[in-house]
């Protein structure tokens, strides 16, 4: 009976027609660019609140800040199922995957390892990988294009290596990267396929399917690559004496405090075990990493393609920098207000996690309807940040939007590329900090030429912002030719 009114209060949301027994699942049974393209529509067609329903699982989509809120912002509604649990067999219950007491007690551990104090001696490594990265670039002058996303890929996992794990990327860490890049994208499309293949949500049926066995596959490089991390960082420990008295500059380099660290003191004091220390090892990789390269290849396109808005970003260094070459500090960072308001504007228009999910086990009453308990809801990120009604013309790059008095009349749950409550994102200052660096850097020596252009981008679903097998591209020039 209660299963009974459930469907009925659910029924009464709007949303795309349904079919006995299998609900909206057909809907599902489209490839991951069609996909993208489908879930697009679900906010034009049905507004702010949306049912979808397949496979025995139900689920409403969020589009209104006041709803999001209400659920962003409450610990009790933050437990993940669903999608996230395909995830378990690569992250474990890693912070991003964990629920209740086991995710509370994990970020309670992990908070300290991102406070503003150990930002600062990341930066360091921020200011060095830099100067590494635009080595890169360098090499790119006089070439017609550059894609995007594999030069700034290994520069952004170079940087998670060397500050959260406290390694740096040796000859044997580097011969799996590749491998580790290309396994993320298996995963990725795995889990997208099983969130739309019903029959492949069971474990045994997924096992048996050429996805499920390619997968097992991929699994192996990623942890091949992640237990190479742990290893490397726990023998420097062990050996830190003996490093200590042969070199000098070594112990300086790799012995500046890790998220590592503070994981492996913690196993010691048996707070976390081996395995978790994998689970947040795999985690932090992915998610500090896959991210920030994806919001920064969106930016750099972008910013190639506005002429105006590249030069004002450009005015703006010459006012911080004028014609001294030194790399920027900290305090300059915090002075380039026209850039952050760049990278927020790109990031709005292209969210590098553009839907999040929630299992709530609550009745919850949103936007004058009545949802049961036990409903996952679905918070279409990209959908959100392109509603006209928030943001006139949509999709017009306006960094504008961010400054200070635009924001205010704007709704706090109106922008969240980071997520948002108790449960948002634990790197969001890591990253501001480092696409400052990077951007800044790079924008001061180099010039920018459109290759890509915003109007030929086509998306798939999948864990990140990822076109549809398109690279991106741009083309780089000296500041001087
Ligand atoms: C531009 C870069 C980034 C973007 C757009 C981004 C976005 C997000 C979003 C939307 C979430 C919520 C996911 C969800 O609820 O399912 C999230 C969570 C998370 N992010 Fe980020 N992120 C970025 C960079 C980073 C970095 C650099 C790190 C690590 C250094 C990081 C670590 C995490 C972790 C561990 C979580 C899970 C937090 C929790 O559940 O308590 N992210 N991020």
């Amino acid at each position: 009976y209660r299963c009974m009114k459930n469907e009925r209060l659910l029924c009464k949301i709007p949303g795309p027609r349904t079919l006995p027994l299998i609900g909206n699942s057909f809907h599902f049974l489209l490839p991951p660019n069609k996909l993208f393209m489908f879930l697009r529509t679900l906010y034009k067609i049905y507004g702010g609140l949306i049912r979808m329903h397949a496979a025995n699982m139900w689920s409403v989509g969020l589009y209104n800040p006041e709803d999001i809120e209400k659920v962003l912002s409450s610990v009790r509604y933050n437990d993940k199922q669903g999608v996230y649990k395909f995830l378990h067999p690569w992250l474990g219950e890693g912070l991003l995957t964990s629920n209740g007491s086991k995710w509370h007690q994990r970020r309670k551990l992990l908070t300290p390892a991102f406070h503003f104090n150990i930002l600062k001696k990341y930066f360091q490594t921020f200011t060095e990988q830099t100067e590494v990265f635009l080595k890169k670039v360098e090499m790119e002058i006089g070439n017609t294009q550059t894609d995007l996303l594999p030069l700034i890929s290994s520069t952004t996992l170079q940087i998670m290596c060397e500050t959260a794990m406290g390694t740096s990327m040796t000859e044997e860490i580097e011969s799996v990267m590749s491998k580790y890049m290309n396994a993320i994208e298996i995963v990725g499309e795995s889990v997208v396929k099983r969130m739309c293949r019903a029959w492949l949500i069971y474990e045994p049926f997924f096992n048996l399917s050429k996805i499920g066995r390619t997968q097992k596959a991929a699994l192996s490089d990623l942890h091949t690559f992640t237990n190479k991390i742990i290893n490397e960082r726990k023998q420097f420990l062990m050996n830190i004496k003996s490093y200590r008295q042969e070199n000098d500059e070594i112990i300086s380099k790799k012995g500046r405090l890790a998220m590592l660290d503070l994981l492996i003191e913690n196993e010691k004091l048996g707070n976390i075990t081996v395995e978790g220390i994998r689970e947040e090892v795999d985690t932090f990789m992915f998610e500090g990493h896959d991210t920030t390269a994806t919001a920064l290849t969106f930016l750099l396109m972008v910013i190639a393609n506005e002429i105006e808005v590249q030069e004002k970003i450009y005015q703006e260094m010459q006012n911080i920098f004028g014609e001294s070459q030194r790399s920027a500090t900290m305090q300059d960072l915090s002075e380039m207000s026209y850039l952050e308001c760049c990278i927020k504007e790109s990031l709005r228009l292209y969210p590098s996690v553009p839907l999040i999910a929630r299992y709530v086990t609550e009745e919850v009453n949103l936007s004058g309807y009545t949802i049961p308990a036990h409903t996952n809801y679905h918070i279409f990120i990209y959908d959100l940040h392109r509603r006209a009604d928030i943001y006139p013309e949509p999709e017009r790059f306006i960094p504008e939007r961010f400054l200070p008095e635009n924001c205010a009349k704007r709704h706090r749950y109106a922008y969240i590329p980071f997520s948002a409550g108790p449960r948002n994102c634990i790197g969001q200052k890591f990253a501001m900090l480092e696409m400052k660096s990077l951007v800044s850097s790079l924008l001061r020596r180099f010039r920018l030429e459109a290759v890509t252009k915003p109007s030929d981008l086509q998306f798939r679903t999948d864990l990140v912002l990822r076109t549809d097998n398109q690279p991106i591209y741009v083309r780089f020039c000296n500041r001087t030719s």
